[in-house]
């Protein structure tokens, strides 16, 4: 696809849709629960579609009328054995928070997703669900998917994450449920927590302190009503590209702005980003506002340690935002980059150099050398969502524009997304 330089400011409004983190917890939760949980703004991309599938898979019954999902819980034991095997698609979201909830099943399941999802780590799973007692076979022997999963009553423990990862928690915390005491899980850094904030609204016991989130087994969790905040992680196209693009001024309404997921505010901000909250308010207990974001005159800055798992989907097209900014912008601590979708470091620094950025990979992330105009160049997506949208936005700064190839993949989280960016050029 080709995708024009912005010849105008970009103007106007953007409502953002559901978030996808929060929109695949409604509908695992609500399997779980008692009674219907009815989900408004969820997010209609293929990831959350995939957990949908996997869910009517295990006999829960999914209503998807566009307004609303209405998931028919069956309460905590009321899954059943699924005929074939599960495809959690391209979401590591999804099989990472599904194999906790499987482990504590009384039968046996196979999972499998797309080729990427075949090439994600899953020992990082595998290892605190076989501690607490589940067997969970890698059937290719990789540490990755296809993976059998044979539940079994579990035993409670307090893992150590070696990463901060929001997919690890959540799946050792979903284990939790089923196990014979609380179990909890301490991270490097906090990520993150909406397992923790939409299983309390449940009704399960969940504690957090400091990077450690716990939860006690066999709650009685009941349905619930669930507005999903827009997601930040796609704001972040529209942010950057409004900052970007001189003389623009755009509104992004109902935001989710979580402190574990507004990293890349914080880091604007630090750059010198014009970019105000309005309305500020509560929404399915997560905090949400509307972003009014100015272009800038902005700078390099440092995005590094605990600031990472809670920007860490928004590196990619920080990073085209970096290499327009004056100065100098250095990114650490982000080699959790390397295992997404697909490789985001080394694609970022491959593909913004080919648009002329003065940029440079390290161990684990990248010197970006910012403020030199960028060229017109043909980038692939490598199937990647994120990768996509950072080169949509590169694009409407670039001399010439950009070619995206294999701009669909967009599908995953933002399937309006060219959509809702040409809205803003006219
Ligand atoms: O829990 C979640 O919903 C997610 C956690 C993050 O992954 P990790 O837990 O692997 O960091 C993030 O990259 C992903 O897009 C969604
Ligand atoms: C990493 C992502 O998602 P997941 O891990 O669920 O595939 C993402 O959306 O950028």
């Amino acid at each position: 696809m080709e995708l024009m330089q912005a010849k105008m400011p970009l103007r106007g409004e953007v409502k953002i849709p559901g978030d996808k983190s929060i929109s695949h917890r409604a509908v695992m939760f609500g399997a779980l629960a008692d009674g219907t949980t009815r989900v408004t703004n969820f997010l209609q991309g293929a990831d959350c579609l995939s957990t949908i599938s996997c869910f009517r898979k295990l006999g829960i019954d999914i209503e998807n009328t566009q307004e609303e999902i209405r998931i028919h819980g069956k309460g905590l034991h009321g899954l059943t054995a699924p005929t074939e095997i599960l495809d959690t698609g391209n979401s590591g979201t999804t099989t990472r928070l599904i194999s906790g909830i499987l482990a504590g099943q009384n039968f046996t399941t196979t999972l499998t997703g797309d080729a990427s999802i075949q090439s994600r780590p899953m020992g990082r799973i595998i290892k605190p669900l076989s501690m607490m007692g589940a067997t969970v076979e890698s059937l290719k022997e990789n540490q990755c998917a296809p993976l059998q999963i044979q539940g079994h009553p579990l035993t409670a423990i307090h893992y150590q994450s070696p990463v901060a990862s929001a997919q690890v928690k959540s799946c050792i915390l979903l284990a939790g449920l089923y196990a014979d005491g609380v179990t909890s899980v301490t991270e490097p850094y906090l990520s993150r927590n909406h397992t923790e904030l939409m299983l309390s609204h449940f009704g399960a016991q969940v504690t957090s302190e400091g990077t450690t989130a716990s939860i006690a087994p066999d709650p009685e969790l009941h349905g619930l009503d669930i507005s999903v905040p827009g997601d930040i992680s796609s704001a972040a196209y529209f942010i950057v590209a409004a900052l970007l693009v001189p003389g623009s001024e755009v509104l992004i309404k109902d935001v989710g702005i979580n402190p574990t997921r507004d990293g890349i505010l914080r880091v604007c901000k630090a750059m010198g980003a014009d970019i105000t909250l309005l309305n500020e308010r509560t929404a399915a207990g997560e905090p949400v506002a509307d972003l009014l974001v100015r272009h800038s005159e902005l700078h390099g800055t440092v995005i590094e340690g605990e600031l990472i798992p809670t920007l860490i989907d928004e590196i990619p097209v920080l990073a085209v935002l970096a290499a327009y900014a004056d100065g100098t912008t250095v990114i650490r601590n982000a080699e959790e980059l390397k295992v997404k979708e697909s490789n985001r470091l080394d694609i970022m620094v491959n593909s913004l150099g080919a648009m002329g950025c003065d940029i440079e990979g390290t161990d684990d992330g990248m010197i970006i050398r910012g403020g030199k105009p960028l060229h017109h160049a043909s980038i692939d997506s490598h199937l990647d969502h994120r990768i996509a949208m950072s080169f949509a936005v590169a694009g409407l700064v670039s001399e010439g524009g950009v070619e995206v190839l294999r701009a669909d993949c967009v599908d995953i989280s933002y399937p309006e997304f060219y959509a809702d960016l040409g809205k803003l050029m006219k």
